[in-house]
């Protein structure tokens, strides 16, 4: 796969001293990845230059023969608002400046800066860039409905409205090199998500997973940065991080909630900063891969709690792809539990079993706190153990049976013994009658013969209740 020009827009560099454009250009592709860049030594043909091509940044310089640069600001940011004006001037004049900002530009910069810093200044004018094309993206793809890489969720078996919206979301944002924080129950399958990001992405290099979770500061430090010879006793070779293995794909740091305090500093300056130092390396690296970060946390809570820095989470938040839970898309399940059977059948040499009628009632009663890796494992589990053309739900049952036990056993002493110990009065017959039926509904998504199966009783006895509900109803409003 061939490198795909970045940023997705082209970053034009005017200045009439060639000298300049090529250290500029060099700095900012060496720095920032930049290779979509153009340059311009000759003021006139700026207007012209903007028409044909599709600019986001222009870096000005202001004293320039044929046409004041200041003119220039004013024309690009008349007629391309939606251009960002980074002027690069040899005066460190406060007025001038002052003007130029009023005029529109996004930033001012005197030449004999250190360089550094205006890497810095256009590293932040391309990720607002990047930031604004993409809320127009994103707008544009929830219009048209439409994916350009079905092939990259070919893993992920969903007819759930909300993963297609995830979908299409994580295209709009797949050629961005900012974050993306994926949250979501674990097993909900946010590696999966993450693969996606990272293919959608066009990436030529590998996607470099890393679960951070339990990693003390020195060990997140090495594994992530590297270190350089010598610099602590036993490191007799340099070793480069996962950082620099994942340079041209994406590093994808799962259990990130978990992430110590230490931890969490170097983590936010190499995403604010772009850049890190090795253990024992006097100078830094600039970062090149995209990173993808994922948690079962709900990040929020924790960074109200204290436990999880808030810049951090900002930061994180900017572009963040959250995955419903199985049990809130109880319509995947029949889907899953026939990707899973084919799976299974597969790798175990197996015919594929016939799945018995009563087993769709019963995935569909159970909360599935394991999600999808947990449905994956039952079906698993069964197909090994089956014998004969029929699925025996025995397996089934046991697999629900045991983890509801688990389940309780991990909330008992926090949850109320019985389903009614918090309330000061328990539910007339009628009212339990009336929340069942509602419960059965929402666990079957509306469907009213599946929800008939899990209140025990016949789709025909669940219809004539619900139409003495209504008209019930009907005569109480009239
Ligand atoms: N929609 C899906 N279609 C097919 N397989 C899925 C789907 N969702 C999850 N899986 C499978 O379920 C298992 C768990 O998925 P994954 O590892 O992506 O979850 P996760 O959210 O990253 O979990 P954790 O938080 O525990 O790391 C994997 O085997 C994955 O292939």
């Amino acid at each position: 796969m061939s490198e795909i020009a970045y940023p997705p827009f082209a970053v034009l560099l005017v200045d009439d001293e060639p000298g300049w454009l090529r250290t500029m250009s060099l700095s900012l592709e060496r720095s920032l990845g930049v290779t979509n860049l153009l340059t311009c030594q000759d003021p006139r043909e700026v207007m012209g230059l903007l028409g044909r091509h599709e600019v986001g940044l222009v870096l000005l310089d202001l004293t320039m023969p044929h046409l004041p640069g200041e003119e220039l600001l004013r024309r690009i940011v008349e007629a391309h608002p939606e251009v960002s004006v980074i002027v690069v001037s040899g005066l460190n004049q406060l007025e001038t400046a002052v003007r130029c900002m009023q005029a529109g530009a996004f930033d001012y910069f005197v030449k004999t800066s250190e360089e550094d810093r205006i890497v810095k200044g256009v590293g932040r004018a391309v990720r607002m860039q990047e930031l604004q094309r993409e809320n127009r993206e994103i707008r544009r793809r929830f219009l048209d409905d439409q994916l350009e890489h079905p092939e990259a969720f070919d893993r992920i078996v969903t007819a759930d409205a909300r993963m297609h919206a995830v979908f299409r979301y994580v295209e709009a944002v797949s050629r961005s090199r900012q974050p993306v924080l994926v949250t979501g129950e674990s097993g909900t399958g946010k590696e999966l998500i993450a693969r996606a990001v990272h293919q959608v992405s066009g990436r030529a290099g590998e996607l470099v997973p890393v679960n951070v979770a339990g990693l003390d500061d020195t060990v997140f430090a090495d594994t992530l940065f590297g270190h350089v010879r010598g610099a602590f006793t036993g490191a007799n070779e340099a070793r480069s991080g996962m950082v620099e293995r994942a340079a041209e794909g994406t590093l994808f740091l799962d259990e990130i909630g978990d992430l110590s305090p230490a931890s969490q500093v170097k983590l936010l300056r190499l995403l604010q900063e772009g850049e890190y130092y090795p253990l024992g390396a006097d100078r830094p690296r600039w970062m090149r891969a995209r990173v993808v970060v994922a948690t079962h946390h709900d990040l929020a809570a924790r960074q109200a709690a204290g436990t999880f820095r808030p810049d951090l989470y900002y930061r994180l938040r900017a572009h963040h792809v959250h995955l419903p839970p199985l049990r809130e898309r109880r319509g995947d399940i029949p889907l899953l539990l026939e990707h899973f059977l084919d799976e299974a059948a597969r790798e175990l040499g197996k015919k594929k079993p016939t799945p018995p009628k009563q087993l769709a009632g019963l995935l569909a009663s159970y909360a599935f706190p394991g999600n999808v890796r947990e449905l994956r494992a039952m079906v698993l589990d069964a197909v090994g153990a089956h014998q004969g053309r029929v699925l025996s739900m025995e397996a089934f049952r046991r697999a629900i049976g045991e983890a509801e036990v688990a389940h309780e056993a991990d909330r008992r002493g926090e949850a109320p013994a019985s389903p009614f110990a918090a309330l000061e009065r328990i539910p007339t017959l009628d009212e339990a009658d009336e929340l069942l039926v509602q419960e059965a509904l929402r666990r079957a998504d509306g469907n009213q013969s599946l929800a008939a199966r899990l209140l025990g009783i016949t789709p025909s006895a669940l219809s004539k209740r619900l139409k003495a509900r209504r008209e019930a109803e009907g005569q109480r409003e009239g």
